[in-house]
């Protein structure tokens, strides 16, 4: 954004989780309780793998800052693993009572007043001396806040404060619901980008969940040709089919092996290894599927997070010259993500399968980590 100032502002200690939670007005409220409309309300996870919705004070601006109503947020797979599994790896921990939420769009209340914007879930340090910042590889800095990954208190709330330089202006056919979707469909372009996927290139994608699903889109719009996807659940193959008409799917089923999946792959794709896998589910068997479908060259593009240590096929990927590549997150993709939806390239609507207002953000966590719910992107909307 540009109206707005963009004087520095500083990081952890703006965002300091302990100022929330030592601050005298916060507190938990009590199952059942219906908040005022205006309070600054907010879904929080703990380490006793509880989520309940919180009473926080409403922020005031700082240097740089806005204040936002956040208008809409979806629930990410990770919201949900913090709730239940407390951790992501061995540096992302629940250790206090935690804010969720990091895909939002709102509108400016405070300073700029109007303006609809998507929120940038991370905000680097942005400091000369940081290398990541300094070259635009910005989701490798050591100082990111990164809403909703502990320590830092997430967007899915009321009243939020956010630094304007990382706030992405909405243009008017872009609502709110979209904005908040960018968020995955960030996560999505930056693993197209640095894929290197090219027009016509066969591409895999593994798992049909929202970050499958929305490298779908953005692998079509790409100029992806054939594409193949999978999935352990028919409903979501189903899913992806209505969304991408002209997508393979492979049904992964138990009991197969990565080489008996990769031949239904390649026969699905024509009969020939693939160039490409986007690799959205992070379970190792799945990453083995994708290496096992790839053609001599390809490349494995994995952007899941699974197990801490998994085992790959070393001389399989070796006497193919198969390229292994990871995605962290995101640098430079809103902007563009922005453009791809308002232009009518990736609409990405379809995917929001349900919305709760945000005084049931508790019951929303519950719809969408049960899968019986057949729940794809569940947002919440104030
Ligand atoms: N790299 C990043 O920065 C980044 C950002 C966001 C999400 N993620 C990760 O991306 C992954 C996907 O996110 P999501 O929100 O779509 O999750 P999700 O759990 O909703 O979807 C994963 C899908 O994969 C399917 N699946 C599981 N095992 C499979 C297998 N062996 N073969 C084929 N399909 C299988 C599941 O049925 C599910 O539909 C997660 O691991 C998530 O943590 C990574
Ligand atoms: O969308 C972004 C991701 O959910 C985050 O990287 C999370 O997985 C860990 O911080
Ligand atoms: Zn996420
Ligand atoms: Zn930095």
């Amino acid at each position: 954004m540009s109206t707005t100032t963009t004087t520095e502002v500083g990081n952890a200690e703006i965002y300091s989780p302990l100022k929330v939670l030592q601050h005298p007005d916060f507190r938990i409220l009590s199952s059942g309780e219906k908040p005022s409309p205006t309070a600054n309300i907010a879904a929080f996870y703990n380490p006793a793998h509880e989520i309940h919705l919180v009473e926080k004070p409403r922020p005031t601006p700082g240097p740089g800052q806005v204040l936002l109503h956040v208008r809409a947020t979806g629930i990410c797979g990770s919201d949900v693993h913090f709730w239940q599994h407390g951790r992501i790896g061995d540096s992302m921990v629940v250790t206090d009572e935690c804010g969720s939420g990091h895909e939002s769009a709102g509108e400016v209340v405070e300073v700029g007043e109007g303006d609809r914007v998507a929120i940038e879930a991370g905000v680097p340090c942005s400091q000369p001396a940081c290398d990541a910042c300094r070259t635009g590889r910005y989701n490798a800095c050591p100082d990111v806040v990164f809403f909703s990954t502990p320590p830092f208190h997430g967007t899915l709330t009321r009243w939020h404060l956010h630094p304007a330089q990382w706030l992405h202006r909405l243009p008017d056919n872009v609502s709110f619901e979209e904005g908040s979707l960018c968020e995955p469909l960030a996560v999505a372009l930056a693993g197209i980008e640095r894929s290197g996927l090219r027009l016509g290139d066969p591409v895999l994608i593994c798992g049909a969940g929202p970050i499958g699903l929305i490298s779908l889109l953005s692998a079509r719009a790409a100029g992806a040709e054939p594409i193949v996807i999978t999935d352990l659940f028919q409903s979501r193959l189903d899913f992806a089919k209505k969304l991408v008409p002209g997508v393979h799917t492979v049904l992964i089923k138990r009991g197969t092996t990565p080489k008996e999946q990769a031949q239904e792959i390649k026969a699905a794709a024509g009969g020939n290894g693939l160039k490409l896998a986007l690799e959205c589910t992070g379970v190792e068997s799945s990453v083995h599927t994708a290496i096992h479908s790839m053609q001599f060259g390809a490349k494995v593009f994995i952007i899941g997070v699974g197990k801490n240590e998994q085992v790959f096929p070393f001389m399989h990927l070796s006497a193919n010259e198969i390229d292994v590549s990871f995605q962290y997150r995101y640098a430079n993709q809103y902007p563009k993500a922005i453009r791809l939806v308002a232009g009518g390239l990736i609409d990405i609507k379809p995917l929001v399968t349900h919305r709760f207002p945000l005084e049931d953000a508790v019951s929303a966590f519950h719809v969408a980590a049960d899968p019986a719910q057949g729940a794809i992107k569940v947002q919440i909307q104030d």
